[in-house]
């Protein structure tokens, strides 16, 4: 029985431990999948023990990935160019990046039939494709292993969501290999000032890391699953922005979260970014298997995922559209940015030559809006409703005019088309509006968490008795500012007596808090202006 070993590493630049989540595939399930979620959301990475894929598949296609790389370059190149399968050398994707490696790159679909290039790959290219495929088996049942305990994890009903996304017989599911020659050692460049340490042992002590194998990146898939030999070079960028060198083990599998998983989790998981440093003077060679969903599936969040306090951060989008941008961007692009919708919080509009018609299509844009201010621009009911329906996030809404009382503004009908469609509505302005009694017993009933209002106009304090009588009903935490009316001071006063506290303030602009409180209520606060 085991327990979280986080492997403790030492940051040379700022000499503080950082852990590795290392989970025991063999313990009691439900820690598992907590320590699974975790890892996801904390690192975006964590490595695996005992995870049941069998030594003899993996030296199978150990072995077959070292024979291949042990042939002479020119043999090698007749399985390239990558179509999109196939080798490739120092060149990474199609624009320009560079890397200290050769690989294999070749399809991981289940219904995939042994390609033309593993010809060029084996002399016996049968058995490389049946040792690639049990491989990539093993590796895409524990990939949908890991995807259950994350659905078990998340409180998921259905513990397949994730799952079935690679397990899709069309999915997009990539196989590669990479193997890093060895460093000569006149190519050592011993540089004092490195800002990292490489957690390599086969490094002479006074050499730091100068030679990139393969550069910054997060993986575009869901999950990646990586197996190394015993020769480091794997490092993984930190929260807060360190690299963290990941110590080899053969025996263990690396899972790294990728940027679709991102997507699906709303961000709740982060895909982590990683490279590798090829410094030493022995080969590195690393088995990676990419789970992807089907070209044509959604990765955008999860409904589950979704929920007024984590509205959607991205727009819908298939894994086909995805990988489509983020293939059209160099190694280490922000793949996912442009899948982010809108971000604006608040948007202020004054009068102008906006029709209602672009107005609503304008609010509909940001789903994260939570602040709208509209000056002196008339909307009707309807338009209210339609803002109540295009911004299901809305908690602050200002409708203020110029104050003059002579222009009739259909105030009730604006009250009222709260009702329903803001229900999260916290702070509403009424500035220059003719609310009456029921206009404001309509939001107050109707908008649950609105506990700040503020209004001019006479008939609205014609209503202030009426309001103070639901607030009294213990419904609502509300604060209000509207006009002077002494004789309302006695109704309050009569109320503080009926004992209810409440805080008036004398709000004459300028005054200090002190003057402006004289009673607290419990309830609201009512602030009267002079
Ligand atoms: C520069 C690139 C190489 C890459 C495609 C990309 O445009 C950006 C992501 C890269 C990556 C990283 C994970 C996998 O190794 C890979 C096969 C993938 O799906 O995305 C590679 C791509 C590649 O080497 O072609
Ligand atoms: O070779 C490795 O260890 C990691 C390579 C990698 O990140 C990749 O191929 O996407
Ligand atoms: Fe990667």
């Amino acid at each position: 029985m085991g327990v979280q070993s986080p492997n403790l590493m030492r940051n040379k630049k700022t000499c503080r431990a950082i852990g590795i989540p290392t989970i025991d595939l063999l313990m009691d399930r439900t820690l598992v999948s907590q320590l699974i979620i975790r890892a996801c959301e904390e690192h975006g990475f964590f490595k695996l023990t005992n995870h049941g894929v069998s030594s003899q598949i993996i030296s199978r296609i150990e072995e077959e990935s070292y024979d291949f790389f042990a042939k002479p370059g020119f043999q090698k190149q007749q399985a390239g160019p990558l179509t999109p399968f196939g080798y490739g050398c120092k060149s990474i994707g199609f624009h320009g990046d560079k890397g200290e490696l050769e690989y294999l790159l070749l399809d991981a679909n289940p219904a995939s039939s042994i390609p033309q290039t593993t010809k060029a790959i084996s002399n016996d290219p049968e058995k490389f494709s049946c040792v690639v495929d049990d491989y990539v088996q093993a590796v895409r049942d524990l990939t949908c292993d890991i995807l259950h305990l994350v659905a078990e994890g998340l409180g998921l009903a259905d513990k397949s969501t994730f799952s079935r996304l690679i397990d899709d017989v069309e999915s997009d599911s990539v196989f590669r290999v990479n193997h890093y020659p060895p460093m000569d050692q006149n190519q050592k460049v011993l540089n004092p000032i490195s800002k990292f340490q490489m957690h390599d042992t086969n490094l002479p002590n006074n050499a730091t890391p100068s030679r990139v194998g393969f550069g910054e990146h997060s993986d575009p898939q869901i999950l990646t699953i990586l197996r190394s030999n015993d020769v480091g070079g794997l490092q993984i960028c930190s929260r807060d922005g360190l690299w963290v060198s990941v110590p080899p083990n053969p025996s263990e599998f690396c899972v790294l979260v990728g940027d679709a998983f991102q997507a699906l989790t709303n961000d709740r998981f982060k895909g982590v970014r990683h490279r590798v440093m090829a410094n030493s003077n022995k080969p590195r060679l690393s088995m990676m298997y990419f789970g992807a969903p089907s070209l044509n599936a959604m990765v955008s969040p999860l409904p589950q995922m979704v929920s007024s306090n984590s509205p959607t951060l991205y727009k819908p989008f298939t894994w086909g559209e995805f990988k489509k941008a983020a293939f059209s961007l160099r190694l280490a692009g922000r793949r996912l940015d442009q899948f982010k919708s809108s971000q604006l919080r608040c948007l202020n509009l004054a009068s102008g030559d906006i029709t209602n018609e672009g107005l609503i299509e304008m609010v509909q844009k940001p789903p994260l809006l939570d602040e709208l201010h509209l000056y002196c621009i008339n909307i009707s009911k309807k338009d209210i409703k339609a803002i109540g329906h295009s911004c299901p996030h809305l908690k602050t809404f200002r409708l203020n005019y110029k104050g003059n009382r002579d222009v009739y503004l259909g105030c009730d009908e604006n009250a009222l088309a709260t009702e329903k469609t803001t229900p999260g509505l916290r702070h509403l302005q009424l500035f220059g509006n003719r609310v009456t009694r029921d206009g404001l017993l309509a939001i107050i009933d109707n908008c649950p968490h609105c506990n700040y209002m503020l209004a001019t106009g006479q008939a609205y304090m014609a209503s202030l008795m009426l309001l103070l009588e639901a607030l009294v009903r213990g419904q609502h935490d509300i604060a209000m500012e509207c006009d002077p009316a002494e004789k309302y001071r006695e109704s309050l006063q009569g109320n503080i007596e009926a004992g209810i506290r409440y805080t008036v303030y004398n709000c004459a602009r300028g005054s200090s808090s002190a003057e402006k409180e004289m009673h607290t209520w419990k309830i609201a606060q009512i602030c009267i202006w002079p």
